[in-house]
């Protein structure tokens, strides 16, 4: 479980992030959601460390992680895992070599052991066979997939994917949310996803943090989404043509009753 107190952030004395405060939980897929220029990727940097925060913390399962000590900071980093929004591969290593770099980096773990590490998270992404492949031969829906297998090869007990279908075709998305979902109850991991898509929300949303102007105006589930009575909220989903169509829906039902 990661657990944020009081963020608050500002750029030369703009503030982007105004007090937030937020739980979220393990064995869950956690929405970051919010328009552009809202303040979720500074969220998410502030979160893993990237930035710090003017004011406010940040404890991973019960451990503070702002302004603690270098080592403990440092253990709990090598507990992350990150899928950045373009998947960020190195094109000059082949498929095998990207998700081996932060075993290499981060444990002590033989070269066979790596390499049947490597091979189990290939697999589990539905990518196996694909090792000696370099980032420029495959599929943005695969680069997604090289992405999370390296992000959780080293066990990682938290997952943090920024805009994870940027760039992806509807059907493919879907492909790449569910499997972030599906991984993230299998090994209990706590992942915290920033993105503006409605269809994710809908599909994966278990916890969802509403962000407008640097402020959490909303969270729930997408189940009581559309209870929704925050205005800058209603705005945000009801800007998406299905989410209307949903809505109509639900009233006609609801006029019928
Ligand atoms: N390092 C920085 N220095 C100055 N301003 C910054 C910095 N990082 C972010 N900002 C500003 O903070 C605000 C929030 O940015 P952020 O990237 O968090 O938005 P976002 O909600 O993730 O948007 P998007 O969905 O478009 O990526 C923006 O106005 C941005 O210009």
């Amino acid at each position: 479980m990661i657990e944020i107190h009081n963020i608050h952030k500002s750029f030369n004395g703009k503030k982007v992030l105004d007090g937030i405060s937020g739980v979220f939980e393990t064995g869950k897929t956690n929405l970051l959601l919010g328009g552009s220029g809202t303040g979720k990727s500074v969220l998410l940097k502030c979160i893993v460390g990237l930035l710090k925060p003017d004011i406010g913390s940040v404890t991973f399962d019960g451990t503070f992680f702002t302004n603690n000590k270098l080592d403990i900071r440092q253990e709990i980093r090598r507990k992350i895992g990150m899928l950045f929004q373009g998947s960020a591969l190195f094109d000059s290593m082949t498929v095998e070599e990207n998700i081996e770099f932060p075993l290499k980096m981060l444990t002590d773990m033989s070269k066979s052991d790596r390499k049947d590490r490597v091979n189990f998270c290939l697999q589990r992404v539905g990518l196996e066979n694909a090792n000696s492949k370099m980032p420029s031969e495959i599929s943005g829906g695969m680069k997604k997939r090289v992405g999370i297998a390296r992000a959780i090869a080293p066990n990682c007990t938290y997952l943090f994917c920024d805009e994870p279908n940027s760039g992806l075709d509807p059907q493919t998305s879907l492909l790449i949310d569910h499997l972030i979902k599906e991984i993230t109850e299998e090994y209990d991991i706590t992942t915290i996803i920033v993105t503006h898509d409605m269809n994710s929300v809908m599909e994966i949303g278990d916890k969802i943090m509403f962000l407008h102007k640097g402020k959490k105006l909303w969270e729930g589930t997408s189940d009581n989404i559309l209870d929704t009575d925050v205005k800058e909220f209603k705005e945000f989903i009801y800007s998406n043509r299905l989410m209307r169509d949903a809505k109509t829906v639900e009233d006609e039902r609801d006029d019928r009753v």
